[in-house]
């Protein structure tokens, strides 16, 4: 079956996630610098907001018509006159360094207040029908503060299944190869040699390149493939760092059940995804903490999309593919378990035995 390829779409998102990313880029230095708080919340506020502001901007200029569900709203920003400010003047003066690119995505936005109008328009309660984007500005706050990693994510949904999806990883190596070690979710920078951008389109496979190169070809990254693995006992699993948003100890049960002997690799945001899709990690586990926490279908819709078109799966803990038709979470599904599909239902069992023990 012949595929919509999605070029526009896939040319805006990506050069839309490379905009914002260079505003996140810059906020993080100035965490560094000591030039925006960094105790506070405050760095990743402003990060997300801007970022928001820009991707949107973006997305409304090229596709006028489609709804939009983004993580943050601008309550905030309307109540604080001196973070409207801040943000405003970052995303003022953060363009693509490329005129055509720049223009593609509709130039700056006009002033302060339509960058608090065009924050409000990620309000799209989602759904089954129609185009709609799902914007995460900065998934991985925790991360993104401590100097981990973080991802800027965007994803197209279209009747409830993910077409389209764009991460920007500015902390991770821009190296496929870079296997994935203990280090990675703290003291990175986004210094010569990092920031990654994956991309994937259904049906046409996942590519990654530099996240600093902007062009018009969206066809310049590199395929990307899971790691064929089949002694699973080999393999290298990714989990959060916080221990609040999956299951460390169950995540643990399960990597000893499946005879895993190196530890597990913490790190924030769907760099996890980007990883495991390239191969430099097997296996992502987000066993629910919670019986009642929903999963955000901007935390997960770029990379399901990424992890699958680079021979991966993905499903919750009982099997079944996530399901982004349902609104703003992912209210049908249970956690998170992504493997290279010759050996998910294997990792898949060990879960479910893992949880069935416990009950
Ligand atoms: N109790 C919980 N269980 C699972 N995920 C949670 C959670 N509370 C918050 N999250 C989500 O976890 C995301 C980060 O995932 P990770 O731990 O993989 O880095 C957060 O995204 P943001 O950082 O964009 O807010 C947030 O949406
Ligand atoms: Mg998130
Ligand atoms: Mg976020
Ligand atoms: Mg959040």
């Amino acid at each position: 079956m012949r595929r919509d390829k999605y070029e526009k779409e896939l040319l805006v998102a990506q050069l839309a996630v490379q905009r914002a990313a260079i505003l996140t880029k810059r906020v993080f230095h100035e965490k560094a610098k000591g030039t925006v708080d960094k105790n506070d919340k405050s760095p990743v506020t402003i990060g997300d907001f801007g970022a928001q502001a820009l991707i949107i901007a973006a997305l409304q200029h090229n596709f006028p018509d489609d709804a939009i569900v983004a993580e943050e709203e601008s309550a905030k920003l309307r109540e604080d006159e001196k973070l409207r400010s801040t943000v405003w003047e970052l995303v003022k003066d953060t363009r693509l360094d490329n005129p055509d690119a720049e223009a593609l995505l509709g130039g700056p936005i006009r002033d302060a207040d339509a960058m608090v109008e065009l924050i409000d328009k990620g309000n799209s309660p989602g759904g089954a029908h129609g185009r709609i984007w799902a914007i995460d500005p900065i998934d991985g706050t925790k991360g993104f503060l401590r100097g981990g990693q973080y991802a800027v994510c965007l994803a197209l949904m279209v009747d409830g299944d993910v077409k389209v999806g764009a991460l920007g990883c500015p902390n991770l190596p821009v190296d496929d190869a870079a296997r994935l070690t203990a280090g990675i979710g703290e003291n990175q920078t986004d210094d010569d040699g990092h920031g990654v951008l994956f991309s994937a389109v259904l049906g046409h496979g996942a590519t990654s390149r530099p996240l600093a190169t902007v062009s018009l070809d969206p066809e310049l990254g590199k395929p990307i493939s899971m790691r064929a693995i089949d002694d699973l006992t080999q393999a290298n699993f990714c989990e959060s760092v916080e221990a609040g948003h999956s299951s460390h100890g169950d995540q643990a049960a399960i990597s000893h059940r499946l005879g895993i002997t190196a530890p597990s690799v913490r790190m924030d945001s769907q760099a996890k995804y980007g990883s495991i899709a390239r191969g430099a990690g097997d296996i992502y586990l987000r066993l629910p903490v919670s019986a009642t926490y929903q999963e955000k279908i901007w935390d997960h819709a770029a990379g399901d999309l990424i992890v699958r078109e680079a021979g991966g799966q993905v499903t919750d803990v009982n099997g079944k593919r996530l399901d982004f038709s349902v609104g703003r979470t992912l209210a049908n599904n249970k956690g998170v378990v992504a493997a290279p599909l010759a050996v998910h239902a294997k990792v898949l069992e060990a879960v479910q035995e893992v949880l069935s023990s416990k009950l």
